[in-house]
């Protein structure tokens, strides 16, 4: 059984005060059981929530890191930083940084192979344009940006990759994909891995939806057998919100 995921990408939102306050109200309102709850935070904050998670069932994520251990790579934090604050998980590939900051699948790869390799949970990204989806493209674009990120990863480590299929038109927009939709793609990315890799990676690999969820919507994705969390921005901010998340993935485990 795949253990349900909510991930809060808290984007370039949150100073370290902003993010203990969040803390500090979320707790005790979130279910501990039955569900993996990541914050992923600014690189400025991680140490401070991390020392303020210590002890309890809520993870630490960063939103980026470069491949390489050291360098002359000004404004890149390395997978050893990351190691030695204890971060454990990191957002690769989000469609910010694949726009914005020309982000390219071979990146994607060596960035999903250097996590990996520090024994950080990747939850990598991908997902179409509008212009893609218009296209009737959705397949091709998921499975090219599928096959380069995990290219190379034996099956062991391919396991270790969370894939978060996030259609960029549904970010941050309030137009989530209809579950419906959201499931076909993702059972087609859950093919495409069997395809590349082996049919148990794809049986066990966890992979989520992003893109516009909120406590209204969640438990339509989360029904779905193939859907296995949330990757969430804007409602990841409010920590009533987050909780509501997580007790409702905590709840759709327990049915299953
Ligand atoms: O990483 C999260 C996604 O970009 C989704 O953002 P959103 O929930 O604000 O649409």
């Amino acid at each position: 059984m795949r253990t349900p995921v909510i991930a809060g990408n808290w984007k370039m939102y949150k100073t370290v005060d902003q993010a203990l306050d969040f803390l500090n109200t979320l707790r005790g309102r979130s279910e501990v059981n039955g569900v993996e709850q990541v914050l992923c935070a600014s690189f400025v904050s991680l140490p401070t929530l991390i020392q303020a998670t210590s002890g309890t069932e809520i993870s630490i994520g960063a939103q980026n890191l470069h491949w390489e251990e050291e360098g002359a790579f000004t404004g890149e934090v390395s997978p050893t930083m990351l190691n030695d604050i204890d971060v454990s998980y990191v957002i690769i590939g989000h469609s910010e940084r694949r726009t914005y900051f020309a982000e390219t699948d071979e990146a994607v790869n060596k960035k999903t192979k250097s996590a990996l390799g520090h024994d950080l949970i990747p939850i990598v990204c991908i997902g179409e344009t509008l212009e893609e989806k218009e296209a009737d493209r959705t397949q091709e674009t998921v499975r090219d940006q599928v096959a380069q990120a995990l290219d190379g990863l034996t099956s062991e480590e391919a396991t270790r990759v969370i894939l978060a299929y996030e259609p960029v038109w549904a970010i941050g927009t309030g137009k989530s994909a209809t579950a419906d939709d959201a499931d076909d793609v993702i059972r087609f990315i859950r093919k495409a891995v069997s395809d590349q890799l082996d049919p148990q990676v794809a049986r066990e690999m966890r992979i989520l939806y992003g893109g516009s969820v909120k406590p209204g919507n969640i438990d339509s994705f989360l029904e779905r057998q193939d859907i296995d969390g949330a990757l969430v921005g804007g409602a990841s901010l409010d920590p009533d919100s987050f909780a509501q998340l997580v007790n409702a993935a905590a709840k759709s485990g327990d049915q299953e």
